[in-house]
């Protein structure tokens, strides 16, 4: 299996401060893993490492066989999909959702120009499909409820092909049926072979869709355990990541945590 990313002892330092301490880690192109943490755990770091957002102060990440600090990063981030509440802010409001998942393919978040290529069009509205979207395609994004925005956020990440797809946090804020029904989405997709290798952060085991693989757990920039999903989302690692004993129970492929 080929490695899509690859962290050998990664190493944040910001302000003096190490958010992200001598991380190793894996992700092989089948695997689905899951990335949680308490707040300030350094998950949204480890995802901008593997976004090529953000060079290691010190340590190596590879990157689709690229190495961070060696490689060009304009190159790299077309073949990453990043989905998140920040690339979500420089998508303009009245940016129409056809064109917010239409201009990923130009690697821009406004319409600039008139013509866009007829296959790309057909792409981005097959993938509207895909997500549930075409009934919004022509809606404003900043119209969007947060549910559907999260939807057009992916929507738009998968638009070029990636080799690689970051999610930070694809659930959070949504109510329950818009949570439930964008998990019965991400499941269908990951289990789909033409899905690449899929890394996505949450706080909550409630929000890991079925058929996530691995999960990797954080705490104060390092690691509490990695590795398959049902060796590491067990009350030990879990209960140690949140600093709070924890019963953790899984049916049906999901998971659920509560305090003992
Ligand atoms: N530029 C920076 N300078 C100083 N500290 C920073 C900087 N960027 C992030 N941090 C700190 O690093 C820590 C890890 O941040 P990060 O956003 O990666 O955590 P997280 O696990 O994603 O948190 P959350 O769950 O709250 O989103 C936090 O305490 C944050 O305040």
């Amino acid at each position: 299996m080929t490695q899509v990313v690859a962290f050998s002892a990664a190493t944040v330092v910001r302000n003096g401060r190490t958010i992200l301490d001598g991380v190793n880690w894996s992700v092989d192109e089948r695997d689905r893993w899951v990335v949680l943490g308490p707040n300030g755990a350094g998950k949204s770091t480890l995802l901008n490492l593997a976004a090529a957002q953000l060079h290691p102060t010190s340590g190596q990440v590879k990157v689709l066989g690229e190495t961070l600090g060696k490689t060009d990063v304009f190159e790299l981030r077309p073949r990453i999909g990043l989905a998140s509440t920040a690339m979500a802010r420089r998508i303009p409001a009245n940016e129409t959702i056809i064109d917010a998942v239409l201009t990923a393919a130009y690697g821009v978040t406004g319409r600039w120009r008139e013509q866009y290529d007829s296959f790309d069009e057909e792409q981005a509205r097959a993938i509207l499909d895909e997500w549930d979207l075409s009934h919004l395609a022509d809606r404003a994004f900043g119209s969007l409820s947060d549910g559907e925005q999260k939807r057009a956020q992916i929507a738009r990440s998968v638009m070029t092909d990636p080799e690689l797809l970051l999610l930070d946090e694809p659930s959070a804020s949504l109510d329950l049926g818009a949570r439930e029904s964008l998990l019965a989405s991400l499941t269908s997709y990951a289990q789909s072979d033409f899905a690449p290798a899929i890394v996505m952060v949450t706080h909550h085991v409630e929000e890991i869709p079925v058929g996530i693989t691995h999960a990797l757990l954080l705490k104060d920039g390092g690691v509490v355990a990695q590795g398959p999903i049902d060796e590491v989302i067990t009350e030990g690692p879990l209960s140690e990541a949140f600093g709070l004993a924890l019963e953790v129970t899984k049916r049906d492929g999901r998971f659920t945590a509560r305090a003992k």
